[in-house]
């Protein structure tokens, strides 16, 4: 079903995606002697709705990575690699993940848009992510997909700075694709700016590095459903 991802963000309490991914962009080993099944395994206590596995080479993910994961979860999984071709997303379906990353800034206007015709024809929802106002504006319609702000810039390998600020700027122009499900993606650690963002209203967070750096996921997710508590929610259309 092309909607198991989003529908799973967005009825989640904590509407988080908490990712897999070996490596940082600065090479820091993040899975530090943790097979997968335990990192999903703490995911799933902690009540994650759907997972992100960095299949791409530069973060230390592969294709047997997203496989393993298929097999110890049935959370909903997003494949997070440099996908341009349509035979890509027909392994990703084989492979058992629901939903595709589909970078703006790597793909020229007319590959995206039929990308994600493709991925939605085939079951899969896309995961399209922007970075700047023009990234949006060239976006085809986001209904169906998951629009995701990347808060890093994937062109110097995410080594920069995150600018979360980059995700209050864009939500407007976002929510005018049509997408159903806006995310704030990259760069996320302190709970007080991921409980802002979802009171912007951005329907769900992508946070990899941080939980898996965390010795304390379990408090992480408590200060955040804290802070969301005492966080005003967001004006409609607002
Ligand atoms: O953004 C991309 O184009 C990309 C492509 C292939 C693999 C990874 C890619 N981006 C990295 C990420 O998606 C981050 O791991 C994810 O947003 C989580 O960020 P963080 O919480 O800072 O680890």
């Amino acid at each position: 079903m092309a909607s198991a991802f989003p529908d799973a963000l967005m009825g989640a309490d904590r509407p988080v995606i908490m990712e897999l991914k070996p490596r940082s962009a600065n090479g820091e080993d993040l899975f530090r002697g943790r097979s997968p099944a335990e990192i999903v395994a703490r995911y799933e206590a902690v009540g994650a709705p759907c997972l992100s596995v960095v299949t791409g080479r530069w973060f230390g993910g592969d294709a047997d990575l997203l496989a393993e994961v298929v097999t110890c979860t049935g959370l909903p999984v997003l494949q997070k690699d440099f996908i341009t071709k349509e035979g890509q997303l027909r392994a990703a379906r084989d492979l058992g993940a629901s939903a595709v990353l589909l970078t703006a800034a790597l793909l020229p206007r007319a590959a995206l848009a039929r990308l994600a015709e493709r991925a939605l024809a085939l079951g899969l929802t896309p995961f399209i992510e922007v970075a700047s106002p023009a990234e949006v504006e060239a976006l085809p319609s986001g209904e169906g997909c998951v629009v995701a702000v990347n808060n890093r810039d994937i062109r110097n390998r995410e080594r920069g700075d995150a600018d979360l600020d980059r995700s209050h700027r864009l939500l407007p122009s976002v929510r005018l694709t049509g997408t159903p499900c806006p995310v704030s993606a990259s760069g996320i650690d302190d709970a007080r700016a991921a409980a802002g963002l979802l009171s912007a209203g951005y329907a769900g967070l992508l946070v990899g590095t941080h939980l898996l750096r965390a010795g304390h996921l379990e408090s992480w997710c408590e200060e955040l459903d804290q802070l969301r508590r005492t966080t005003p929610a967001p004006r409609p259309g607002g």
